[in-house]
């Protein structure tokens, strides 16, 4: 659904973007992750035709995006600065809606009503900014896009809510196979809905993979020993992190499961437990051995 080679883009003299490549299967939930500044923002404005990349491409089902106003009318874009028209209602963003996207569905519009309880003939601009996000998703999706591009979508909405808007945009991913990428910090609500995940860390895709392919590669290891530990027992191993509390040492491995566990085995460990890793640790782990590390700043 996406294809992005080589995607270079400068603002001034500052590369923003540095030869990024991504590709975002059709159906599927890619979750954009990086830390600020990253670039995420400006990646999202090239697929969305808003930037032309200086080189590389950009495809959006086989075609660039750029200057193709057929394109831009299949693809849902939700971001945290909304645009509505200030004299309009709801009921006249959706008519202004219904005039350029050739898509629109007034059977889900009218449907959507009963999700989202705000009277429609109210002026957008005085609604408050939760609800103004609920206009947002409920207009697009009424577009029945084939791609869906949120950034930080459900900020400034209440839990309830959330849940509600991420059911609606799952239901349409498993029954018209929308493509969903979506850029958020918070990765707890990410790792509930994606599929994929990819990092971006100064202008280029670090990690890109399944979701549950990465956690199938990194472990959390709890180990302890009944007398010294023993030296480098993990030595050919690649270590993302090494702590210990007490005599427990907490360690983040990257590698095969069953090697890892054997070689820990081989060692007597007294306790040797394998803990769910999730994505937030994934992220901090991954940019930490990238240079991107939480230090301790005493102030
Ligand atoms: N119009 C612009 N002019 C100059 N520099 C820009 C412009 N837009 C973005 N940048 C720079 O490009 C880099 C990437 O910005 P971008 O907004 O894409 O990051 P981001 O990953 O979305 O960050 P955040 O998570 O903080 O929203 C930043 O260093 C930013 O200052």
């Amino acid at each position: 659904m996406i294809e992005v080679k080589g995607l270079t883009k400068h603002f001034g003299n500052f590369k923003a973007l540095d030869s990024l490549d991504l590709h975002v299967k059709e159906g599927s939930v890619y979750g954009l992750l990086g830390p600020n500044g990253a670039g995420k923002t400006t990646l999202i404005k090239h697929l969305m035709g808003i930037y032309r990349q200086d080189s590389g491409t950009v495809l959006v089902q086989g075609e660039p995006v750029y200057e193709n106003p057929n394109m831009k009318s299949s693809i849902g874009y939700i971001s945290d600065d909304l645009y509505f028209f200030s004299q309009y209602t709801i009921d006249e963003m959706a008519d202004f809606y219904a005039s350029i996207y050739p898509q629109w569905s007034w059977e889900r519009y009218k449907l959507l009503k009963q999700v989202f309880p705000i009277d429609s003939k109210r002026r957008v601009t005085r609604l408050s900014k939760g609800m103004q996000k609920q206009v947002a998703f409920w207009l697009s999706i009424c577009t029945l896009p084939r791609l869906m591009i949120l950034d930080e979508p459900v900020d400034g909405l209440d839990p309830v809510m959330r849940k509600k808007v991420w059911n609606l945009v799952l239901q349409d991913v498993a029954e018209y196979k929308t493509t969903v990428l979506v850029s958020s910090h918070n990765l707890r609500e990410l790792e509930d809905v994606c599929d994929h995940v990819g990092i971006l860390h100064n202008g280029k895709i670090v990690v890109e993979r399944e979701l549950d392919n990465i956690k199938s590669d990194i472990h959390k290891l709890q180990i302890a020993f009944s007398g010294e530990v023993p030296k480098d027992f993990l030595s050919d191993e690649e270590v993302l992190h090494a702590s210990k509390n007490g005599s427990v040492l907490l360690m983040i491995v990257k590698g095969e499961r069953d090697r890892l566990l054997t070689k820990v085995q081989n060692h007597n460990p007294v306790i040797l437990d394998l803990l769910p890793l999730t994505l937030e640790e994934i992220f901090i782990y991954e940019l930490g051995g990238m240079g991107y590390d939480i230090q301790n700043i005493t102030i």
